[in-house]
């Protein structure tokens, strides 16, 4: 750990006493760097101490299952801060070793040292926190490595084409506009808007990914979207708790039997709209085949479903020579998890920083006004390119709150990053909560700045700067369905109603989950615009 001649600072240390055992924990220290020792931090997630006692509340405000020993909500407050504070201080070169329990990695704060990460062909192998996802995801996009990896990314780039998502516009309009009607309902009040945007986002991703209706937004008790958030959850508890790692020993505890009964739900249900999608794709391929349906016909077109992302992978697995259907579930089930989440995240920030900045919400109306004047139409594609400001407002939030708050990396050989020699087998860590933070490169870190994404302000700004979906060979390959989905979402939103938000940056405590939330959520004033609501 590299102590020897040190200096120790102790920055806090916590006594928690349980109903029948004492806790005595070192929370974080930091061993300051000399010589060529590497800074080191203790980091031991609060949540660790705080959820023995807490009793738990879901996203919606239910009470989460007994099986969660009360282990839901994190309290990480803090955490973020504490490690932006770390790299400003101590650390001059960019890597600081953590230690969370026993386990060292080696968070990488600077845009020259993710370079060297993300822009690899070689670091793509994640690291072990992401195997808790596998008994849901199993080894899909986000989750696989080598070739395997290689292979899946080749055959489902095309899925994301330009010409693809075009059709998709549809469904993020028709989605938006139940997320207006429902707002419509909350104008005069104050409520938190993260759980309105999440199951937007996850109507959208259900009918974009799997072509079915799951109707989140009017049937709040859908047993599907349910086991979405409580395996999500399960999978952010394993993460932080130690103890419930080793498979062996997470099968003893009742959350293990929550996990294979909501894996039963989720699974069950990829399985069925599976098997009903390949019978529709061959009846339609047989009718086609048959010439009983042209495409010049007008009962071809009424005939003609949406596509989905299911469908292109049914016939990009030619029927079961390239994708199993075991392979097919594993890519819809990654869409289904890693595509609404952090959609629902951005939103959320977006609208939070918006509501705080009335100057940027003024700008952002003139634009809506100017693209769509005072009708209510759809969104098409072509206001999208239209909506520049909107854009950098977006770019702007996803800065200082990127949905993905941690992703992490395996070494899998002997790797130099800035100055520093490490070892095969370490974790790398990149934060891009602290990466977009660097003064170098954003003067004033901490303000909301849209035009700071202006053409002429990015040129020449480091490529690895700002990295809220990734970089290099595996990046996002939703990036561009995401900032579809949330200009749509967003442009809606706002051409119907003033935002107001209720608390202001500094009052927000931020939880390190899968994705990054505010803890008490966000709370929210509408005002309607004009006639529309
Ligand atoms: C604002 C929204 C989004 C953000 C900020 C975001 C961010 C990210 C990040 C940071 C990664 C890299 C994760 C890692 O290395 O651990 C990633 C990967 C991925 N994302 Fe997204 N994402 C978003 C939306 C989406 C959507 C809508 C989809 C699908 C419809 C999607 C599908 C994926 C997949 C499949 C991967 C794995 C790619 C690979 O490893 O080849 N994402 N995303």
């Amino acid at each position: 750990m590299g102590v020897g001649g040190a200096r120790l600072v102790v920055e806090d240390l916590l006594v928690v006493v349980g109903a029948s055992v004492v806790v005595v924990v070192v929370v974080g220290f930091v061993v300051v760097e000399e010589g060529n020792i590497l800074p080191d931090v203790v980091l031991l997630d609060k949540a660790v101490l705080t959820t023995f006692s807490s009793s738990s509340e879901s996203d919606s405000g239910e009470s989460t299952d007994s099986s969660n020993f009360g282990l839901g909500v994190e309290e990480v407050a803090g955490y973020l801060p504490h490690g932006l504070h770390l790299f400003q201080t101590w650390n001059k070169r960019s890597v600081v070793r953590a230690w969370i329990g026993p386990l060292a990695i080696f968070a990488v704060g600077s845009a020259e040292g993710v370079e060297v990460v993300l822009g690899s062909n070689k670091i793509i192998d994640k690291s072990r926190e992401y195997n808790f996802l596998q008994p849901w995801l199993a080894t899909g996009l986000l989750t696989s490595t080598g070739s395997k990896w290689h292979k899946r990314r080749k055959l489902l780039t095309p899925t994301f084409h330009f010409k693809i998502l075009e059709d998709f516009i549809h469904v993020f309009n028709e989605q938006s506009a139940v997320l207006v009607k429902k707002l419509g309902e909350k104008v005069g009040q104050d409520f938190d808007i993260f759980p309105f945007i999440t199951r937007c986002t996850l109507d959208v991703i259900c009918e974009t990914a799997m072509g079915r209706h799951v109707n989140a937004q009017s049937n709040t008790d859908s047993e599907y979207v349910e086991a979405v958030y409580k395996m999500t959850r399960i999978v952010q508890t394993r993460q932080s708790r130690p103890w419930l790692q080793p498979d062996w020993l997470f099968r003893l505890f009742p959350m293990a039997s929550d996990q294979s009964r909501y894996l039963s739900i989720l699974h069950g249900f990829t399985d069925q709209v599976i098997r009903e999608r390949k019978i529709e794709f061959k009846q339609r391929n047989k009718e086609q085949q048959s010439g009983s349906l042209k495409e010049e016909d007008e009962e071809y077109l009424l005939k003609k479903p949406r596509l989905a992302f299911l469908d292109l992978l049914i016939e990009a697995s030619q029927d079961g020579k390239v994708l199993s259907d075991l392979d097919i579930r594993e890519e819809v089930d990654t869409f289904m998890f890693e595509g609404h989440d952090t959609t629902a995240a951005a939103i959320t920030w977006s609208l939070f920083l918006i509501g705080n900045h009335p100057e940027v919400q003024e700008k952002v109306s003139e634009e809506l006004t100017r693209v769509f004047g005072d009708s209510n139409r759809p969104v098409t594609m072509a206001d999208l390119s239209e909506l520049k400001y909107l854009e950098c407002c977006i770019k702007e939030a996803l800065r200082l709150y990127p949905s993905v708050p941690l992703m992490a990396r395996e070494l899998m050989e002997d790797t130099t990053i800035c100055g520093y020699d490490l070892p095969v087998g370490s974790t790398l860590m990149i934060v891009p909560f602290i990466v977009h933070r660097d003064p170098t490169y954003f003067p004033d870190p901490e303000s909301f700045k849209p035009e700071r994404f202006f053409p002429e302000n990015i040129q020449g700004r480091h490529p690895y700067a700002y990295v809220p979906f990734s970089a290099g060979p595996r990046n996002c390959i939703g990036q561009k369905f995401a900032q579809m989905e949330e200009k749509v979402i967003l442009a809606s939103l706002l051409r119907r109603f003033h935002v107001n938000s209720l608390d202001k940056p500094e009052d927000i405590s931020l939880l390190v989950e899968l994705i990054l939330r505010p803890r008490d959520g966000i709370r929210l004033h509408l005002t309607p615009k004009m006639q529309h609501c």
